[in-house]
């Protein structure tokens, strides 16, 4: 095991200063000794396991883990996209495990922005109109000058116009991350957001995730299988049947390779 801390202690545990305690921003995210299973022909596969982990506000922490580990799952619960068998899920500072699914919908639209490794955007509209969707959808008011700030801020306030076609496999991925970001949500869910990406472009969407950390204090959570990806996080957690193995505290892409190397090896 790493000596690196684990997110789930340092999240949690009080902060010093001269011996005295700091009030610090709760995490944006907690898992508590959530399970989730799933019915299979006359089984039960545990998918989550009883884990728990906190995900502290302003952080980017990336989920990495074999095919079947439970890594979309950790992502779906702590999203509310999906309901835990057992456990609580916290986000932004609510409990969320019993919240109806108008609770639900209302706070997945209000509190968390997801972004997919297909992009997701509506072919038929242009970039403008894409990131403009989301508030659209909850009725609220569209200031187009939000709207362009927002692709601005991921260098494409020259492609208002540009429908995803018009557009490069990189470019469409910043268009869904300034969806994603457009209603200011607390945490940024991003499921393999550089997987059908070329290196470069995966470096570009990387570097403006980064950014968004560093300059505005952005929670990220990210499920990746790229070593390269996950060395861009400040934390790498690692899941092997449904349990949290490891955490690797801003780790080399190469740390993260052998780590992986060994978890394949072990199974
Ligand atoms: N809706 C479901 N019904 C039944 N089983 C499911 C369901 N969703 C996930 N599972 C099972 O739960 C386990 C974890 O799946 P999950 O998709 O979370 O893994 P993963 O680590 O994201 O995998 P991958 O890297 O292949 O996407 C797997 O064994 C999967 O078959």
């Amino acid at each position: 095991m790493t000596t690196a801390p684990n997110p789930s202690t340092t999240a949690t545990a009080p902060l010093r200063v001269n011996g005295r305690p700091v009030d610090r921003p709760p995490p944006a995210v907690e898992l508590r000794e959530v399970t989730r299973h799933y019915p299979a022909s006359g089984s039960t596969v545990r998918a989550l396991d009883g884990v728990t982990i906190a995900f502290p506000t302003g952080s980017w922490t990336a989920v990495m883990g074999p095919s079947g580990s439970g890594k979309s799952t950790l992502l779906h619960c702590a999203a509310g996209l999906d309901r835990v068998s057992a456990g609580r899920v916290l986000l932004a500072g609510r409990d969320i495990t019993t919240a109806s699914d108008n609770d639900l919908t209302e706070l997945r639209r209000d509190t968390i922005g997801f972004v997919f490794q297909n992009f997701n955007l509506i072919g038929s509209l242009t970039a403008e109109q894409n990131v403009a969707l989301p508030l659209k959808l909850s009725g609220a008011r569209v200031p187009r000058a939000r709207i362009r700030q927002t692709l601005e801020s991921v260098g494409l306030g020259d492609r208002l116009r540009h429908r995803p076609r018009e557009l490069s496999g990189g470019q469409q991925q910043r268009v869904a991350i300034a969806r994603a970001m457009v209603t200011a949500p607390a945490v940024l869910f991003a499921d393999e957001p550089t997987g059908a990406l070329d290196s470069t472009s995966a470096r570009t969407v990387l570097g403006l995730l980064r950014s968004m950390v560093d300059t505005t204090a952005q929670t990220i959570v990210m499920v990746t299988h790229d070593p390269v990806a996950a060395a861009s996080a400040d934390a790498v957690v690692f899941l092997s049947d449904g349990r949290i193995t490891d955490v690797l505290s801003r780790p080399s892409a190469r740390e993260v390779a052998d780590r992986l190397a060994g978890m394949e090896a072990d199974r």
